[in-house]
């Protein structure tokens, strides 16, 4: 079966069509008790993907709509104001101008979701992404294990934003998940919340770290109770990252929330996904998950440091008929 409603071609990003969310304050009646079957997930996740596929015309639209939801990311200890600054440049241009007159879309203004990085790349990557409309996204909070004080993560948010930061990818401790203390990691999200002021805040789950699916769908409803813009998978450091089972779950999480409170919350899958069919895949689980809404960069995004390459080299295939080698094409 192809999937038919594919997203329509690109346009410039959509104004965001929701208000932020405020969060609820901590209600354990909306996930305790709530059953997770981690076989009937990994069955959901890989039967959408066998029945769903994009038809072969379509896929140079979803490919380009996974560009505009693309956290192009560099999250690297010898990370440099070099490399920082060569992101941005593929940041601001993810295509080359053939590729992109190929497509028809020599006059769109076809950009990255955001561009993330650590907080003392923030300054390099707010002055080149000046005029861009691209938000620079930091990490903060001890990122990636987040085992600081809280007055020094609350302190590393606020520095970020200061910086420019328009998104906070903040770290959840582990152990309150862990040991089910479900109220410190609502206090602790909320705090974040608080200390990110405009900027959005991205919850990292790292749910390779959560041992259970109940206790990365409770996770997840804490920090949407707790205020979070968003809700990402992984750091891209923990063993095991961003999962198709585990998105499922978190996207359901999602889905529960919306409908408890008239909420939309943004979805951000991260860590070792790295090819154009990871683009799609995630993509298509979104969208009958959640619907094709929820595919705009608001309300969703791809955090990747080496997916991008792939996705020009497909389309550089679309559009020509064959594949370059990959060095011809601007390192992501
Ligand atoms: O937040 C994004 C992740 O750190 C990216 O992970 P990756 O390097 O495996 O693509």
């Amino acid at each position: 079966m192809t999937h038919d409603a594919a997203p329509a071609p690109p346009a410039p990003a959509p104004p965001p069509n929701h208000a932020r969310n405020p969060g609820t304050g901590l209600r354990p009646e909306m996930f305790e008790g709530h059953p997770v079957n981690r076989s009937a997930a990994e069955r959901r996740a890989a039967a959408l993907l066998q029945t769903r596929s994009v038809k072969k015309a379509w896929q140079a639209a979803w490919l380009v709509n996974a560009i505009r939801c693309i956290d192009l990311t560099t999250l690297a200890g010898d990370d440099t104001e070099g490399r920082v600054l060569r992101l941005c440049a593929k940041a601001r241009r993810p295509l080359a101008p053939h590729i992109l007159a190929g497509l028809g879309l020599e006059g769109a203004d076809l950009h990255v979701g955001a561009v993330c990085v650590y907080p003392t790349m923030v300054p390099h990557a707010v002055r080149a992404l000046a005029g861009s409309g691209i938000p620079v996204a930091s990490v903060a909070t001890g990122f990636p294990a987040g085992l600081m004080p809280l007055p020094l993560r609350l302190a590393e948010i606020r520095w970020a934003v200061d910086q420019g930061a328009a998104e906070i990818d903040i770290v959840i401790t582990r152990e309150h998940v862990l040991r089910a203390n479900w109220a410190a990691l609502h206090d602790e999200v909320a705090a974040m919340r608080e200390a990110c002021g405009p900027a959005h805040l991205k919850a990292i789950l790292a749910t390779g770290d959560l041992q259970t699916l109940r206790n990365v769908y409770a996770a997840s409803m804490v920090a949407m109770q707790a205020g979070a813009d968003f809700i990402k998978t992984s750091t891209g450091k923990e063993p095991v990252n961003a999962t198709l089972p585990v998105s499922l779950v978190m996207l359901r999480a999602l889905r529960d929330y919306r409908d408890a409170t008239g909420h939309r919350v943004g979805f951000k899958p991260a860590g070792g996904m790295k090819s154009a069919k990871d683009a799609l895949s995630w993509q298509i689980l979104m969208k009958e998950e959640l619907g094709r809404d929820w595919l705009s960069p608001d309300l969703f995004r791809l955090g990747a440091s080496s997916m991008l390459g792939d996705i020009e080299r497909q389309l550089e295939h679309h559009v020509t008929g064959r594949y370059a080698a990959s060095l011809r094409h601007a390192p992501a």
